[in-house]
């Protein structure tokens, strides 16, 4: 785990801190004693919220440890649900086990790229 501290410039005023952490130490947090996951690179404690999670408690085990970004999306939870992941926030996945959430929308290789590259070239 590491502490990054960023205060403002002025010297006074907001002082925020992030903590990273590591996916390796997310996928520790999964059982009911201690059960994290992690939603658009941020890292929740939803330990306290199974039990009154409206979809249920198993779906929340199912990602424990986990990236549950893809099927946190799928059930297009509320606004209302978006709110409440503050209250669970404990901090961000470690910038160098972030996925780049773009890369995962490219449409080719660059090996395919290549191809489609010499297959366009006129004659
Ligand atoms: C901290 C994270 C989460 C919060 C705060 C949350 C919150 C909620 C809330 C408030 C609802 C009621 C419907 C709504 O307002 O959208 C709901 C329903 C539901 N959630 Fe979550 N949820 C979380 C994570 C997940 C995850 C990871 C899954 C994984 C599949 C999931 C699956 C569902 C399902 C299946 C429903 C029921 C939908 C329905 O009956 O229409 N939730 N959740």
């Amino acid at each position: 785990m590491a502490t990054v501290e960023a205060s403002g410039s002025d010297g006074q005023g907001v002082e925020t801190s992030v903590t990273y952490y590591r996916l390796e130490e997310v996928a520790k947090r999964n059982s009911p004693k201690e059960l994290w996951l992690v939603i658009h690179g941020r890292v929740y404690d939803v330990t306290r919220f199974m039990n009154e999670h409206p979809g249920g408690e198993e779906v929340l085990m199912e990602q424990a440890g986990r990236d549950a970004t893809e099927s946190f999306e799928d059930v297009g939870h509320s606004s209302d649900a978006r709110e409440m992941l503050k209250q669970y926030y404990i901090g961000d996945v470690h910038p160098n086990d972030l996925k780049s959430e773009s890369g995962k929308q490219l449409r080719f290789s660059p090996l395919e790229f290549l191809w489609w590259l010499s297959g366009s070239k006129p004659n």
